[in-house]
């Protein structure tokens, strides 16, 4: 029997960010692993024009909780949705639930985040920081309380090379910056931030690091944790390979490529590709919230769950299977042929952009016109260059994350938690993994059927030799052009030509011989 899942049993626990990726997955796990938990409330907003109620069917609906449902079929009963939103103040929680969660609540993941990388900063430290402070103040009144797992991320403090498993001090206190954003109007916020986010690449990793230095100060006697996760990916084994369900990080890269949009990008190819599958870090969560409930650490501990230290996969090799697997499973309607071009020169890089991205999009935006139809491809691929771009700083890098934490964790559990609560990355297959990955995206983003192999494949051949014809024919024009402006361009041509001649006169002599 696993004792991490035991521990569950019974138990109350509140999750932020629930709706998310991996608020999603560690819901999952937690109901299949232990069916007996008493309840798991989660903090949800309205959305898109859906009830709270709806956002949960819709969850529990997805072939995600297809396996739940056959452990735990009461599954429904067991979620209890809570209205709140995290920019309110007291997160807009009515009087009843919260004093519901400040009774019940036994162990508290905090999960909710905005991680887009231009969010302003006023909305991005009023989640990422003030939200956080605010979920502390309201764990610090909640006498059942075990435990309080704060998910960060790995490149909060990717400002520096090598990041141990610690809470860095930021330069300036997260306090000063909640007040002065108070008072401060929005014109005057713009024009600080570079000075205020210094080497830090974005506001949200920013403001990730702003959120554990309050997680330090506003700990009072909680037993608290951190996790920091690296580039969260697709599942690796549960509840099966290959889920995913937004086009952060990897997935929208995966996406325009394999539709033929992205053709080239500014990375290294050596540079650590620091991918963990969402499953593993889901799985590291439940075993810290156990173990910070169970052996109360006198500090907060930092746990960092990445896959560079213990099994690296670098950006070229990960291309290169991306790449391998469209030739087997092709997306559906590509634009072009989808290929993988890494260059970390900003000059190469410029000039894939304009031969590969921008000249294509413009062409094919003057065939919408001459077709009677709206131009959008040089529209969509400006923002897909922009997108890229925020990418950029993340794959032209590298990083050293110390491990100590999570690998005593792992000597921590019995062997049976070991197996159900695996995070030991080392065993990841990078083929087998980057493979399903992509077949995931295909199956769950894009919601293509398989039985649309044949026909994808056909278009890429009919792709592929539309640019044969398309390249011939622009070095035809090429060199007819320069042939017609310079004599030495000529006197080469005329050298070819009689060459090939003779080559094959010599060549139909010399096999007549033969006979
Ligand atoms: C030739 C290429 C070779 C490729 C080889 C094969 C692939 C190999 C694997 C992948 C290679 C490299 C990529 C990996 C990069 C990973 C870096 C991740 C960095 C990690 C940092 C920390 C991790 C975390 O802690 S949190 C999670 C990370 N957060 C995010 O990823 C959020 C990033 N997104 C944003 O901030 C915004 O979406 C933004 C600013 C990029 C765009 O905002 P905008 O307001 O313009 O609009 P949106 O509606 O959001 O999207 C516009 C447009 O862009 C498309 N899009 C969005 N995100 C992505 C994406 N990640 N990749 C590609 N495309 C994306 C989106 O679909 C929209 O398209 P439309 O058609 O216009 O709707
Ligand atoms: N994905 C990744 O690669 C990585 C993620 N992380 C961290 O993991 C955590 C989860 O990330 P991930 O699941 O990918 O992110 P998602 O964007 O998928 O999920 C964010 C969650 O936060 C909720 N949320 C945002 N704003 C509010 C609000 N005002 N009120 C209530 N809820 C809100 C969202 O709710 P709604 O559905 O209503 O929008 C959603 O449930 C974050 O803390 C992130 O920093 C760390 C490293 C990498």
């Amino acid at each position: 029997m696993s004792t991490i899942a035991a521990f569950y049993g019974g138990k109350s626990i509140l999750i932020t960010g629930a709706t998310g990726f991996l608020g999603k997955v560690l819901m999952e796990k937690l109901f299949r692993t232990s069916p007996d938990l008493k309840v798991i409330y989660i903090l949800v907003r309205p959305k898109a024009g859906q009830t709270l109620q709806q956002r949960v069917f819709q969850i529990l609906d997805s072939k995600l909780f297809e396996k739940v449902k056959e452990v735990c079929p009461n599954v429904h009963e067991k979620i209890r949705a809570i209205y709140a939103d995290l920019n309110q103040n007291d997160f807009a929680i009515s009087k009843e639930d919260m004093q519901e969660l400040l009774s019940c609540t036994n162990i508290i993941f905090h999960c909710a985040a905005t991680v887009r990388f231009d969010d302003t900063l006023r909305h991005a430290v009023q989640l990422n920081v003030t939200a956080t402070r605010q979920l502390l103040l309201m764990a610090s009144q909640m006498p059942k309380l075990e435990a309080f797992i704060h998910i960060s991320t790995a490149y909060s403090n990717c400002n520096l090379k090598h990041i141990d498993e610690v809470i860095y001090p930021c330069p300036v206190e997260p306090k000063k910056i909640i007040d002065s954003l108070e008072w401060l109007d929005d014109a005057i916020i713009d024009e600080i931030t570079p000075k205020l986010i210094r080497d830090w690449p974005n506001i949200y990793t920013y403001t990730k690091a702003l959120g554990e230095m309050v997680v330090q100060q506003e700990s009072r006697n909680l037993s608290i944790a951190i996790i920091r996760p690296s580039i969260v990916g697709a599942t690796w084994q549960e509840p099966f390979p290959g889920w995913v369900d937004n086009i952060n990080g990897p997935n929208g890269i995966i996406i325009a490529t394999g539709k033929g949009f992205l053709r080239a990008i500014k990375a290294t190819p050596m540079a650590v590709a620091d991918v963990i599958p969402v499953d593993t870090v889901v799985n590291l969560m439940l075993a810290v919230g156990w173990y910070t409930a169970v052996h109360r650490p006198k500090s907060t501990l930092v746990y960092h769950i990445t896959s560079g230290n213990m099994n690296p996969c670098n950006w070229h090799k990960m291309g290169v299977q991306v790449l391998a697997t469209f030739e087997k499973i092709p997306f559906e309607r590509p634009f072009r042929r989808p290929n993988a071009n890494f260059t970390s020169n900003s000059f190469t890089s410029q000039y894939w952009n304009a031969v590969s991205h921008r000249a294509p999009a413009i062409i094919y935006d003057c065939y919408l016109r001459l077709t009677g139809r709206k131009p959008r491809m040089t529209k969509l691929m400006n923002r897909l260059l922009r997108t890229v771009s925020m990418l950029e700083y993340f794959i032209n890098r590298s990083w050293e994350w110390s491990t100590y934490n999570t690998e005593m964790l792992m000597s921590e559990l019995s062997p049976e938690d070991q197996r159900v609560f695996n995070f030991d990355v080392r065993q990841l297959n990078w083929l087998e993994y980057i493979e399903n990955y992509v077949l995931g995206v295909k199956k769950y983003l894009l919601k293509e059927d398989m039985a649309g192999i044949p026909e994808a494949k056909q278009r890429l051949k009919r792709l592929r030799n539309i640019h044969y014809l398309f390249n011939t024919a622009l070095f035809l024009i090429a060199w007819r052009l320069l042939i017609a402006r310079s004599q030495m361009a000529r006197n080469v041509w005329f050298f070819i030509v009689s060459f090939c001649y003779k080559f094959l006169s010599y060549f139909r002599a010399s096999s007549t011989l033969k006979v």
